[in-house]
């Protein structure tokens, strides 16, 4: 994995000083507005306010201490979400400097005559910019804004967003043709077609994202705050009901004392980190390289079984090259290779401009001009074929080039014979993980096959290991691709995935999404085509590979800036470690609050007439009762701040099954909170009797 140029170093770890910085906006947080959102905080904010008054009211040594921790409890928990947020700031400030305010150099045309158009270069601010301006940007510019290369092939230098310093190639027509605006074109010229407005880029929706500024609560969260504002009124209704029972005793508890109690009662540790929790697994992924663009899917992650990937640009590297003409009995060599490369003058994917280049290396040298009112039929995901119609020497002429069943079917439609030398031509190519084009031809001699075209391409490296990987941690990976079933076969095998499907168009692509959902999966998908982009859409995570098009990027719901489709591991690591630790801090969290309650009645009721028996749960042997419940709302303070570098890094994650890590958890976390009140208010306690008046 790259190192973005502007990351911080060690992640995980928290900087003293990022805490103390972070104090300011944690105060400023206080205000009763922001405070709404987390209930169980408010509750503790309205608390402070009650026992401040109250303090005033009737001055002592216990009460302003107790006013004071309660305020601090609430600084603390608002220290949590500012250090968490804080941490991503840095990186948006770095991002906004590369966020260009460069001129762009827009196109303009009119229509001079019914077929011809001229064109005219104009110079605008890039925040000028709108969706469907074409611009141009050549060698040394800064791309001005998102968009598609519709003409052109550049090397781009995508560091500034990326962090990777590796030159890539952008190209019009094929997978990958989506520019990103701040990145900066090296060599060459390409003509880009806006798709984003100004103030909507990827840049600004990464700045958005590292901010935090566009988070919202996701719905797990959501119900976990359900769940701890229902907590919270249970507690209230108990801590009010309670003083009526403490005055027929005989011992009416003062408003500090019955605050301090039902603080200390309500689930104030997971409340205070809960947002902070969330906040830094979006950031664990930005530090992988990964923008997840919505906090649902990140969740989803952590619970994905299923993992679904196009083959070509996702598992191969996408650059599928010709490599050889392969004839049909009887034809000649050069009459293939030329008729190849007429059928592809126009077709700007980049199997189409690799045909041509490797005919021309044959010496065969064809123009546009050669195609006398040639109607080019460009290639489509649903057809698989690509061709042109035009007229040679007089004579009406059809070439057609695709894939080996689409070809065949177009020959046979039109009344030709398929030889059966055309199925082992192509089989023999996909055997060996090649993809063949058939090449056919009608003219007034009929239609018939020409041959094929070997097109070539290679298995990323490394990838058959991590597909192991991910089989370990539980998750099947099935490759979907247009190509036919041979080939898919041959690179799956390469690959090891578990499970193809071939010949897929992109209804296909979403159908099998359907059906794996419907059978109760959680589904991934990673892909860069815009043939990919339905699924994308469709899938519970959908990894759009930052190379790809930018219809797949709109449609997916987290971008992959190393466009490596074994991301995913990591992807799903961060959502297993959202999960996990957001459950250990509950189950901690919960247990704390019953130990407190353990911790602090006794002393509470200690010496009073009729409840001498619970003199005897008063295990702890505090020092007063006033210490006591003192000690109890100091502790559940500190343990808040004790716990933000854990809440920030993340529970430890081992690959392992859900109901070991369950049971780790529970032990672990449900013990320690259990035990953690009893040594931490003893040793508060210890050193609170020393001050005077407890
Ligand atoms: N420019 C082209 N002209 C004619 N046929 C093509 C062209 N490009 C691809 N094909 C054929 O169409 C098939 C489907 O292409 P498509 O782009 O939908 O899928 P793919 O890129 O092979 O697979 P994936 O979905 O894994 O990216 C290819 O396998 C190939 O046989
Ligand atoms: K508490
Ligand atoms: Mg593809």
């Amino acid at each position: 994995m790259n190192a973005r140029k502007h990351r911080r170093v060690g992640g995980g770890l928290v900087d003293p000083r990022q805490i103390l910085a972070s104090f300011p906006e944690a105060v400023r947080k206080l205000h009763p507005r922001v405070m709404v959102r987390h209930p169980v905080l408010f509750v503790v904010e309205a608390g402070s306010v009650l026992t401040t008054v109250s303090a005033v009211l009737d001055p002592s040594v216990f009460s302003w201490l107790i006013s004071v921790w309660l305020w601090l409890t609430v600084v603390f928990a608002n220290l949590a979400e500012a250090v968490a947020e804080g941490r991503g700031k840095a990186q948006a400030e770095s991002l906004r400097r590369t966020r260009s305010d460069t001129v762009a150099r827009r196109l303009r045309s009119w229509r001079v005559s019914m077929d011809r158009r001229e064109w005219e270069e104009e110079r605008v601010p890039a925040a000028d910019l709108r969706p469907y301006d074409f611009v141009v940007v050549e060698a040394g510019e800064t791309v001005p804004g998102d968009g598609e290369v519709v003409d052109g092939v550049a090397a781009v230098d995508e560091s500034a967003v990326t962090g990777e310093s590796a030159p890539v190639i952008r190209e019009a027509g094929g997978d990958r043709s989506g520019v990103t605006g701040g990145t900066t074109v090296l060599s060459d010229r390409i003509v880009v077609r806006i798709t984003s407005r100004a103030g909507h880029t990827f840049l600004d929706r990464m700045i958005a994202l590292v901010e935090g500024t566009s988070r919202q609560k996701t719905p797990n969260e959501l119900a976990l705050n359900i769940l701890l504002a229902s907590l919270t009124v249970v507690f209230i209704l108990a801590v009010v009901s309670l003083q009526p029972m403490a005055e027929w005793a005989g011992a009416p508890q003062t408003i500090t004392v019955l605050v301090a109690l039902l603080v200390t009662l309500i689930p104030t540790t997971i409340g205070a980190l809960l947002s902070a929790i969330g906040i830094a697994g979006m950031d664990r992924l930005v530090q992988r390289n990964v923008l997840a663009l919505s906090g649902r899917a990140v969740e989803a992650a952590g619970d994905v079984n299923t993992l679904l990937l196009d083959k070509t640009g996702t598992i191969t590297l996408g650059n599928r090259q010709a490599a050889a003409f392969v004839p049909v009995q009887g034809i000649a060599h050069d009459l293939l290779a030329d008729a190849a490369q007429l059928s592809s003058l126009s077709d700007e994917t980049p199997e189409g401009r690799s045909i041509v280049g490797l005919a021309e290396r044959h010496g065969i040298r064809r123009h546009h001009g050669d195609l006398a009112h040639g109607r080019f039929v460009p290639f489509s995901a649903q057809t698989r074929m690509s061709g042109v119609d035009f007229a040679f020497e007089g004579e009406f002429c059809r070439i057609r080039k695709g894939a080996g069943s689409a070809v065949m079917q177009w020959v046979a439609r039109r009344g030709g014979q398929v030889p059966e030398e055309a199925g082992w031509i192509t089989d023999s190519i996909a055997a060996d993980g090649g993809t063949p084009l058939l090449v056919a031809v009608e003219d007034p001699d009929g239609v018939r096959i020409l041959g094929a075209v070997h097109l070539k391409d290679v298995v990323k490296p490394g990838i058959a290991e991590r597909f192991a990987e991910l089989r370990a941690m539980g998750i099947k990976t099935v490759m979907v691709t247009g190509d036919n079933p041979l080939t898919a076969k041959a690179i799956a095998a390469e690959a090891g995935v578990d499970d193809y499907l071939a010949e897929a168009t992109p209804e296909h692509k979403l159908a099998r999404i359907k059906e794996e959902q419907a059978g109760g999966n959680l589904v991934a998908m990673t892909g860069d085509g815009t043939n990919d982009a339905p699924a994308l859409a469709q899938a519970d995570v959908g990894v759009a590979m930052n190379t790809g098009t930018s219809a797949a990027k709109e449609a997916g719901n987290m971008v992959d800036l190393d466009s490596n489709p074994t991301k995913l591991i990591e992807i799903v690591e961060v959502g297993k470690q959202l999960l996990i630790t957001r459950g250990a801090l509950t189950t901690f969290s919960i247990c704390n609050d019953v130990a407190k309650y353990f911790a602090i009645v006794p002393a509470m009721f200690g010496g009073v007439a009729g409840y001498e028996g619970l003199e005897k749960l008063n295990v702890m042997g505090l020092h007063s009762p006033t210490s006591a419940i003192a000690s109890a709302i100091v502790f559940n303070a500190l343990v808040i701040v004790a716990l933000i570098p854990l809440a920030l890094r993340g529970v430890r994650y081992a690959p392992s099954s859900a109901h070991v890590l369950l049971r780790r958890n529970l032990s672990v976390y449900g013990l320690g909170g259990l035990v953690a009140p009893f040594v931490g208010i003893k040793l508060i306690d210890l050193l609170m009797q020393y001050v005077p008046g407890m």
